[in-house]
């Protein structure tokens, strides 16, 4: 696992010098000031404008693994990890198989510049990425280019609830990150659900609405070590596991197992744990007989 984590922070750090000479060359795409703001949107259940605003601001520093998207950076191989040995015990697949997810459709809902969408693409899943920000899509799909093993990645900017309505399903869909920036999280996990073939999985990840989440992701992690931007998550906002596991089963989800994120201060690391006080990832599965 080490070594795999390794190899992983060793394809960033090659990537993102290639990525940074693209960009530049790219200024001219994203120039104009009023293409960083999100477009008008036709009225929709999960998006805030607001939120999506925080975005499309620090759009091009998503694979500065140094930015504003550090903390994702970090803890992606140990959400990964969780998402790679989850997906392979329910769908069956051999973990040891150097492309482990190979078969299966999987979608990124909130992909951002596709953190994740990527190494899901390298372990062989067959992936769509999708984020409401036009311009999240526009630095994914150039990243994602630089390698032949993500550049089929299908990124595209729209929300769940809109797939939904074009009626497309998928093995397992992803939502990391993204409840809390939404507008009514249990009408996105309906999407989420229907976006999920039956007997499929749903993998959200988000923070608890404790005092200690209060204390950590936001006092400490915006205003005293300045991870992320003054502003970027509202306590109010955030959902407990008990309150996710409820809205998750009203659409057909059951959590069937759950995980908590801990850092370690002194390593820099990230680590699964019991303790899911703060950042935590659900895994669930939509039973046969729901749509
Ligand atoms: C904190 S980032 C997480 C990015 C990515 N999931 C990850 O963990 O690496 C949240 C992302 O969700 C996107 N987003 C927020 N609300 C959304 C919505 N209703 N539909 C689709 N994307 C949304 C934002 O534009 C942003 O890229
Ligand atoms: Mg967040």
């Amino acid at each position: 696992m080490a070594m795999a984590s390794n190899h992983l922070r060793n394809l960033n750090r090659i990537s993102i010098h290639h990525f940074q000479a693209l960009l530049n060359d790219t200024t001219r795409f994203f120039s104009d000031a009023a293409s960083s703001l999100p477009q008008p949107q036709p009225p929709s259940s999960s998006l805030k404008h607001n939120e999506l605003a925080k975005f499309a601001a620090i759009a091009d520093t998503w694979w500065d693994s140094e930015g504003p998207f550090k903390p994702l950076h970090v803890m992606n191989p140990t959400r990964l990890a969780f998402i790679r040995s989850a997906l392979c015990r329910h769908f069956k697949k051999d973990p040891y198989n150097a492309k482990p997810l190979e078969g299966l459709k999987i979608i990124d809902v909130g992909c951002g510049g596709g953190i994740l969408s990527e190494p899901l693409a390298r372990l062989g899943a067959t992936v769509t990425g999708v984020d409401a920000v036009e311009k999240n899509i526009k630095i994914a799909q150039l990243h994602a280019g630089l390698d032949p093993a993500t550049s089929s990645i299908e990124f595209c900017c729209t929300t769940a609830e809109k797939l939904v309505e074009e009626g497309r399903t998928f093995d397992a869909v992803m939502a990391l990150e993204v409840i809390e920036h939404v507008a009514d999280p249990a009408e996105f996990c309906k999407s989420l659900s229907a976006l999920t073939v039956p007997e499929g999985a749903t993998v959200i990840s988000t923070i608890n609405r404790s005092m200690r989440a209060y204390a950590t992701a936001i006092v400490a992690a915006e205003y005293i070590l300045r991870w992320l931007p003054r502003g970027t998550h509202q306590w109010s906002s955030f959902l407990t596991p008990e309150e996710l596991v409820l809205i998750l089963q009203r659409a057909g989800i059951n959590v069937e197992e759950m995980a908590g994120f801990v850092y370690n201060p002194v390593t820099g690391r990230w680590s699964l744990s019991d303790d899911i006080s703060v950042n935590f990832i659900a895994f669930g599965t939509k039973s046969n007989n729901t749509e």
